[in-house]
């Protein structure tokens, strides 16, 4: 099937599989780890919580919140998984406590709770927003819409919609920059996030967004693509954790290196190119990370600049880095992709109080190595 544009590739690789795994084995690899995850019968993996009966969130272990971030993953795991009753207590949760109706970002989702409900803040983080819209649009092409909040479709095209025009009345501020069509960090600054371009949802927006939306989407697609390139060291493949437009890290309060959030350039990378081989899709940046990589012992992963020269401090989230570089290699042949693979495989889920970001990764990465991340078409 062509998309407008992207071709979209409709091939879901278990790359697992072709490394010679098992296919018995990865199957239950997939099973196990949703319920590690989403089941109290494995407290000390869990990060999904039920409350009452239709209710459920997303707990950050490591900062004891709630966030747009790991409800809105949450959201799109379940798709991906058929856990219905999953998805709508995560969305109900977000729709009860989360989204704004008032004040400068109302139509928004404040980006983190307390796990009773209560806003921490009332600002949004844009990875919330766009993974809430991916997640409603599947839902809706998997599912079906339903009534109300359950109307998943038309939450995701207003949800767009609003993270493109929001200020054009005079209140708050758009999710992308109008003009060169990136994602914001937040919406009243002018930088980014690289790990927030996701070129492969926005070639999906451009197909199902309100028709006025569209043509933005496509355009955002393409600029997110060279966004990405462009903020990823030449040498590396390391991209910063916020950047300038211009692709500079940003150092504001030290946020210009190689850390949590700069795990996820590789899956997207990745993810963009199993979904639509894209020639602009900058794929050398995974071979670069993985070449950076395959001589460093896991157990000191550092934080890094992106030139590659370490700091002391040691990475806060190595089974999310180890699991992101192992999904890299959907992009990516050779020994170093297949020792990525190796390493991931014999890699358990985390433990402890930090294990929130890094199982989220771990999930992510294991659907796509297994050809389970799909793209719902309607
Ligand atoms: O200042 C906040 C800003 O922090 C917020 O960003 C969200 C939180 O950080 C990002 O992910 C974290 C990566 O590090 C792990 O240790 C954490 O557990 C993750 O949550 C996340 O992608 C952002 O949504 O955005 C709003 C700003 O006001």
């Amino acid at each position: 099937m062509v998309a407008t544009g992207a071709f979209y590739t409709g091939e879901y690789r278990n790359l697992l599989a072709e490394y010679g795994y098992d296919k018995d084995e990865i199957e239950n690899r997939v099973q196990e780890t949703w319920e590690r995850l989403f089941s109290d019968k494995y407290p000390e993996t869990q990060i999904y919580f039920s409350v009452g009966d239709d209710l459920g969130y997303m707990l950050d272990t490591g900062n004891d919140d709630v966030r747009t971030e790991g409800m809105s993953y949450g959201m799109m795991m379940a798709v991906q998984m058929d856990k219905k009753d999953i998805f709508d207590r995560l969305w109900n949760w977000s729709m009860k406590y989360m989204y704004m109706e008032e004040g400068e970002n109302a139509g928004y989702f404040a980006w983190s709770c307390a796990t009773d409900g209560t806003k921490n803040a009332y600002g949004p983080a844009p990875d919330g927003e766009e993974y809430y819209a991916m997640a409603l649009f599947f839902a809706s092409h998997r599912w079906g819409d339903g009534e109300g909040i359950f109307n998943y479709k038309k939450h995701a095209q207003e949800l767009l919609h609003r993270c493109i025009h929001k200020g054009e009345d005079g209140h708050g501020y758009p999710m992308w920059n109008r003009d060169n069509k990136l994602i914001k960090f937040v919406p009243g600054v002018e930088f980014s996030d690289p790990s927030y371009h996701l070129p492969h949802f926005y070639e999906l927006f451009a197909l199902w967004s309100f028709e006025e939306d569209r043509e933005f989407w496509k355009e955002a697609a393409k600029e997110s693509r060279k966004y990405i390139a462009k903020a990823a060291h030449p040498e590396t493949g390391l991209s910063p954790e916020y950047a300038f437009y211009d692709g500079t890290p940003n150092h504001i309060r030290g946020f210009g290196h190689f850390f949590s959030d700069s795990y996820r350039v590789a899956p997207n990378i990745a993810l963009d190119y199993e979904w639509f081989k894209d020639n602009a899709c900058p794929v050398v940046v995974n071979e670069k990370i993985q070449a950076f990589f395959a001589d460093k012992d896991p157990e000191d992963y550092r934080r890094y600049k992106i030139n590659g020269e370490p700091f002391e401090e040691k990475s806060l989230h190595p089974v999310g880095l180890i699991a992101t570089n192992a999904v890299a290699s959907l992009s990516t042949s050779g020994e170093n992709a297949r020792k990525a693979v190796e390493l991931f495989w014999n890699t358990p889920v985390r433990t402890g109080g930090r294990r929130y970001y890094d199982n989220c990764l771990y999930l992510f990465s294991l659907l796509a190595l297994s050809g389970k991340y799909k793209i719902w078409m309607p």
